[in-house]
């Protein structure tokens, strides 16, 4: 047993009955906690309505607490209205720590470590040329055509199935619950008073007030649907033999295990993808596109880069990765800079715990401060600014790690993103075949002036600028031959 004893981390001034609330409601929050980090240290206190909130900003403190006691500050915080009323108790990033997350994790591992990962080559090199094709054909439409990338991707990858070139169903249903989840169910971190005050939950639905009731309801049917009909598009392909591999499909395929808990796992672990890969991948894509209008002669270096290694008449692979150190400069300078979830998502701490001597309370929501610990000029001289040479220098393996930028974007200890792996395959795929395919420069007005493009961020989540002006356009007729022949070679 732990003593409770000890002083609570430091940390802005609460207001009386509010807490800190007040402080809670800026926007980019990770800023204000970094502000916070400067003033109190690494690790931070903050209170609201009585729930403690911790912000830990340092690679050590991230390291010690999240990574090495991992087992105890792996929970998520039980929400009422998300969870139980909306159902998605059972999706990967919402599961209370225990027997459910660890048989999810077990399937994740299985079928996204990185032994399983050139399976799925083949599907990112069909979903990423068709998306630079498409973007290409109507380069304006950037932001729709990358949601369509990120959720093509992942409807082949989990469930091995290709959608349509025209209003797909499939992509139109986790479009629909995509939105519901991130803007109506779990909006504003998916605390609602239903949440403070769990006897709400029992109200009649004619009593004012229980419109959330309703609301649930008809949320938990379309999220189930979510879930269910393209598990049984697996199941059905499956059937008659006629199936591309993938997620669902690689762990139904040894039958004598598919017991009911199984499958319910199964369908509720693939279901998590969809929602999990769409902002991330989109986030990190927009920064690539801001990084090369802003830095053209990075974006010649890189073409350089491939040109010389790859020629111009094929396209990256694979294959050419460890050749184009160059290109992996850039993936890593876009995460670093990009940071596409600054506070990561917050882990409950499932018993009190002293750490350098300050008492962290059972039940606090723990965020790792990504922002302030990609922003730190010690590891990072000139943080602010888009420098992909900083990591063409040798430096020795331990600092390498600390500087490595997939140590903290991709979140931490037992909770740590399951898609990392796939991840690391897809958008260095993507950044290298955009690199070598087209030109990426700031807008130009009717005048010929260019348009200085308009960043600013909105979503309390991820780090996802609001649509921005920027040029897309092939490189040229060459690009554009390479581009065909590899798509031809692969029909
Ligand atoms: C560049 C893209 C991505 C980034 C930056 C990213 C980042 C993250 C972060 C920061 C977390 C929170 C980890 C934590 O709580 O400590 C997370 C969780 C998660 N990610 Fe990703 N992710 C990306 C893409 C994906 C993809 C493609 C998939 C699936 C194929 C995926 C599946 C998940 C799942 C299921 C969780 C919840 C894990 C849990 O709570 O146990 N992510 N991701």
């Amino acid at each position: 047993a732990r003593t409770r004893a000890g002083p609570l981390p430091p940390g802005p001034t609460p207001v009386p009955v509010l807490g800190n609330i007040l402080d809670l409601t800026a926007k980019e929050l990770w800023l204000a906690a970094t502000q916070w980090a400067k003033r109190f240290g690494d690790v931070v206190h903050v209170h609201v309505v009585g729930q403690g909130l911790v912000f830990l900003s340092s690679p050590e403190a991230t390291m010690d607490l999240l990574e090495k006691k991992g087992s105890i500050y792996g929970d998520k915080p039980p929400l009422v209205m998300v969870g139980e009323l909306c159902g998605c108790e059972n999706m990967v990033a919402f599961t209370r720590y225990g027997d459910v997350s660890r048989r999810q994790r077990r399937l994740l591992n299985q079928a996204f470590g990185t032994s399983s990962i050139p399976a799925y080559h083949p599907l990112i090199e069909t979903e990423t040329h068709g998306f630079i094709r498409r973007l290409i054909a109507d380069p304006k439409k950037y932001m729709q055509q990358a949601r369509r990338y990120a959720g093509g991707l992942t409807l082949s990858v989990v469930y091995g199935y290709e959608p349509a070139l025209q209003n797909d169903k499939f992509l139109a249903l986790g479009e629909e619950s995509v939105d519901l989840l991130a803007n109506k169910i779990a909006s504003g971190g998916g605390i609602w008073p239903v949440d403070i005050f769990p006897a709400l939950k029992n109200l009649p639905t004619w009593a004012p007030g229980s419109g959330f009731l309703l609301k649930a309801k008809v949320w938990k049917a379309k999220m189930t649907e979510f879930v269910d009909v393209p598990y049984n598009f697996v199941k059905a392909s499956m059937k008659t033999g006629n199936y591309v591999p993938s997620f669902c499909s690689m762990l139904l395929e040894d039958e004598k295990k598919c017991t009911p808990e199984f499958e319910f796992d199964l369908k509720w672990t693939a279901n998590s993808m969809y929602g999990a890969s769409m902002d991330t991948t989109i986030t990190v894509f927009s920064h690539f596109l801001i990084a090369m209008m802003q830095h053209p002669e990075v974006l010649v270096k890189a073409q350089q880069e491939i040109d010389s290694v790859v020629g111009k008449d094929r396209l990256p692979t694979f294959a050419d990765r460890a050749s184009l150190p160059y290109v992996d400069a850039i993936l890593n300078e876009v995460y670093r800079w990009g940071v596409p979830v600054p506070l990561s998502l917050p882990h409950r701490l499932m018993e009190d715990d002293m750490y350098r001597g300050m008492l962290i309370p059972k039940g606090s929501l723990i965020f790792g401060n990504v922002w302030a610990i990609m922003r730190d000029e010690t590891l990072f001289p000139n943080a602010a600014a888009f420098n992909p040479e900083r990591y063409m220098e040798a430096v020795d393996p331990a600092l390498a790690r600390r500087r490595d930028p997939r140590s903290y974007v991709f979140g931490f200890g037992r909770r740590k993103c399951p898609g990392e792996n796939l991840v690391e395959a897809s958008i260095w795929f993507l950044l290298a075949n955009c690199i070598a395919t087209l030109d990426i420069s700031k807008a130009r007005d009717e005048f010929g002036n260019v348009v200085e493009p308009k960043i600013d961020f909105n979503n309390a989540v991820f780090r996802i600028p609001d649509q921005f002006d920027c040029d897309i356009r092939p490189r040229s007729q060459e690009a554009l031959a390479a581009l065909r022949l590899a798509e031809v070679m692969r029909a």
